[in-house]
């Protein structure tokens, strides 16, 4: 308790000393939901945020009103989609945030989302493309492996598409694969990074053990290590029993993602989170957009590393992601392009 209070003070600290010359606008498109609550709370919090702002079909101003009374230096300014509201939430913002969108409930895949989320987030990003085409744009809403390639089409449509600045957020995948490979270890979270390639559902997320701090994890125990990764969304789904999916988890990974971001455009050099983004990676096998470690920079993605060296057993999860995340990949891009 101390020393949770202790982390509370010190952040209130920092962001009292935040300099105006680090001002960055954020906004928060579904900020009245489950994940946009307690996402835009932490931004709140963040000393590197010096504007907030967010959107919601309902509910943005009231969001916003609330965290406004929160004693740290930024603004916060809550718009409905009412008149110019959506274009002047996102006018001069550096980041914008993108969960909205519904969320899965039991016995539902990320993929039977696309028809209700594939139109919120294509205009979404139209208005986006429109108010602030060089903002980074990072897409949380499923299915993430579709929802990022539909971004990329309606910026393209638009002549804005920068690769470097579209990111698929897959943060909660590596948030998860260090906490659940800690539960099994009984060691601590924090110490312990594991690289997780591909997409954002079920097979597609690709956890790489053996490039963790225990490369000799095998057997019975690897094999439910991995399938927990790849399916932990299902275990908070059916938890909530159709009150929704992970949104406190996600606040967290979207918050460290966005704070990333900031780190990087504020001159930190070597900063570096895993996100689907456009990769060189599987392009020659027809798959254009890939989640692996990337070094962030002012403009966005500098660097796509390489996956570096695989186990047999990880080639093999790696091709039965290929297949899934390209056809995820294709019906996003097919989508934009029936329905522009
Ligand atoms: N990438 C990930 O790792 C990850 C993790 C968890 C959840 N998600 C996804 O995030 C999305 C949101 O989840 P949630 O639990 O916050 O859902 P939620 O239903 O609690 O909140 C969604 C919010 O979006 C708003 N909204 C709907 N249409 C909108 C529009 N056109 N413009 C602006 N706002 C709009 C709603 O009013 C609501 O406030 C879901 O698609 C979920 O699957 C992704
Ligand atoms: O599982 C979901 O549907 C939400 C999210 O993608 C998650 O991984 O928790």
């Amino acid at each position: 308790m101390f020393a949770a209070r202790q982390s509370f003070n010190l952040l209130q600290k920092r962001a009292f000393s935040a300099s105006a010359s680090q001002a960055s606008k954020v906004a928060v498109l579904g900020a009245a939901g489950g994940i946009g609550q307690p996402l835009s709370l932490l931004l709140k919090l963040n000393p590197r945020v010096s504007e907030l702002a967010l959107y919601d079909i309902r509910g943005g101003p009231g969001v916003a009103a609330d965290l406004s009374h929160i004693n740290t230096n930024s603004t916060v300014t809550g718009y409905n989609p009412d008149a110019a509201g959506l274009s002047d939430c996102l006018k001069d913002s550096e980041i914008i945030l993108i969960p909205a969108g519904v969320p899965r409930k039991p016995g539902m895949t990320r993929d039977d989302l696309f028809n209700t989320n594939a139109s919120i987030v294509r205009d979404l990003a139209k208005a986006a493309a429109d108010a602030a085409p060089k903002a980074h744009v990072l897409v949380i809403a499923n299915p993430v492996n579709s929802t990022v390639p539909i971004v990329a089409e309606v910026y393209k449509s638009k002549g804005v598409y920068d690769p470097k600045r579209l990111f698929g957020v897959t943060t909660l995948d590596v948030v998860r694969a260090s906490r659940f490979i800690s539960q099994v270890q009984k060691t601590d979270p924090a110490g312990e990074k594991v690289t997780v390639v591909g997409g954002h559902s079920g097979v597609t997320i690709v956890p790489l053990l053996s490039q963790s701090n225990h490369p000799s994890i095998s057997g019975e125990t690897r094999d439910a290590l991995v399938n927990r990764i790849q399916f932990g969304g299902d275990e908070v789904v059916k938890a909530k029993d159709g009150a929704g999916s992970a949104t406190l988890s996600m606040a967290m990974a979207g918050a460290r993602f966005a704070e990333s971001l900031l780190r990087a455009a504020q001159g930190e050099k070597g900063v570096t989170e895993p996100t689907f983004v456009e990769s060189p990676l599987y392009k020659d096998q027809g798959v254009d957009f890939f989640a692996s470690q990337v070094e962030l920079g002012p403009n966005g993605a500098e660097k796509i590393h390489p996956i570096g060296k695989v186990s047999e057993y990880e080639q093999g999860l790696i091709d039965k992601c290929l297949g899934e995340l390209k056809k995820n990949i294709q019906k996003g891009v097919d989508f934009v392009k029936s329905n522009p």
